[in-house]
């Protein structure tokens, strides 16, 4: 065999070890290898780049999160806080953006600021916001999980609330490919940046260290006493004694996590209003997802055509 029909298989061999069960049982049509007969590669969650090095692929793979410290600027948090601000108090106004109030106190008339907006989602059409999913030093890491042809699947900008006390603030652990059934899972990824120092005290991002590896499990709403924000769906039966990890970071620090990643996060014991941003994305084209006959709603194109 010549170098050239060896590289060729060897690029073969590493898609179909990213394939899954659930994934080739989704095409059923597509003439597809059973997942059964091919040999385990090296990585598995990763794809081959310069950008990753040794230590953090493996970092990755067998634990399906990674944190880069500092990748986003002091100065673009300010502009995603900025524009945050405008929108909460109706001075933006998008046609598909959902706002969302914590359950403790959607029910009362209180007026638009940012102290009733738990969270923001869709924020694709907003250019403020949305250079966030464009910034060169994030779709960097993206693309080492994606490949190329990256698009932004999801967009939200959470400001998890002090706790009434209810403990609405919590997000029930749950695996985010629950809400969209896209696929293959291990080329899409989520990347969520801290827009301040966030540890447990303002409820932190809890991880499941090694979960990823695991398959999508029934979510449903945790029977909580003192309520449940809607569609923050949970795992009911994960295991107990599977070892949570709390990730402290530091503002502009963002992690980049699977979709089968278990995690969640805890209420916010402080008086002020913990933020992230987040945009969720897959190597997905125009003709929308290539595992489900989802189409995607957010963006192509996020990388220059001419870097
Ligand atoms: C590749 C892909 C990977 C992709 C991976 C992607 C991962 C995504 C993970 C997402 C995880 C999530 O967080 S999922 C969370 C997603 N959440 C959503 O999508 C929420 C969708 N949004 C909505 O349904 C709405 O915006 C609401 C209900 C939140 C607000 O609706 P609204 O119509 O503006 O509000 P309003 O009139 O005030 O309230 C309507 C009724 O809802 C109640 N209500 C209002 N807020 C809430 C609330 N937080 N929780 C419960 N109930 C609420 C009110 O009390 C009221 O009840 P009554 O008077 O009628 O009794
Ligand atoms: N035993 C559990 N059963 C179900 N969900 C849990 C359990 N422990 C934690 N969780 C989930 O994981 C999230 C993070 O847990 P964590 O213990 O960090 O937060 P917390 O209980 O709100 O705060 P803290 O323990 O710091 O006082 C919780 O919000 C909850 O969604
Ligand atoms: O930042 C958080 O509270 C976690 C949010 C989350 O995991 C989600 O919305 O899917
Ligand atoms: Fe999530
Ligand atoms: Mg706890």
């Amino acid at each position: 065999m010549d170098a050239r029909a060896a590289a060729r298989l060897r690029t073969v061999l590493g898609h179909l070890g990213r394939l899954e069960p659930r994934d080739v049982v989704a095409h059923p049509t597509s003439g597809t290898v059973s997942p059964t007969s091919f040999h385990p590669q090296q990585f598995q969650f990763t794809l081959d780049n310069s950008i990753l090095s040794l230590e953090q692929r493996q970092f990755y793979e067998e634990n399906g999160y990674l944190v880069i410290k500092n990748l986003v600027s002091d100065e673009d948090i300010q502009r995603f806080r900025d524009e945050f601000g405008k929108i909460c108090r109706k001075e933006v106004k998008l046609d598909r953006l959902v706002i969302m109030k914590d359950v403790s106190i959607s029910k009362l008339q209180l007026a638009p600021s940012e102290k009733v907006v738990t969270k923001i989602q869709d924020f694709q059409e907003d250019p403020e916001l949305f250079r966030y999913c464009t910034l060169p030093q994030i779709l960097k890491y993206v693309e080492c999980f994606t490949g190329p042809n990256i698009m932004a699947m999801h967009t939200m900008l959470i400001n998890k609330p002090p706790d009434t006390g209810k403990k609405t603030s919590r997000h029930p652990l749950h695996q985010d490919l629950h809400y969209f059934p896209c696929g293959p899972s291990n080329l899409i990824v989520c990347a969520w940046t801290a827009m301040e120092h966030i540890d447990r005290n303002n409820g932190c991002l809890v991880v499941l260290p090694g979960t990823h590896k695991g398959s999508l499990k029934p979510h449903d709403y945790p029977k909580w006493e003192g309520g449940v924000n809607k569609m923050y769906h949970g795992i009911q039966d994960y295991d107990e004694n599977s070892a949570r990890v709390h990730l402290v970071m530091e503002k502009g620090d963002t992690v980049f996590f699977h979709p089968l990643l278990i995690h969640g996060s805890g209420r916010n014991k402080t008086q002020g209003f913990r933020k992230v941003g987040i945009p969720i994305a897959a190597p997905i084209g125009k003709d929308g997802c290539v595992s489900c006959s989802a189409t995607p709603y957010g963006y192509d194109g996020l990388k220059p055509k001419n870097p």
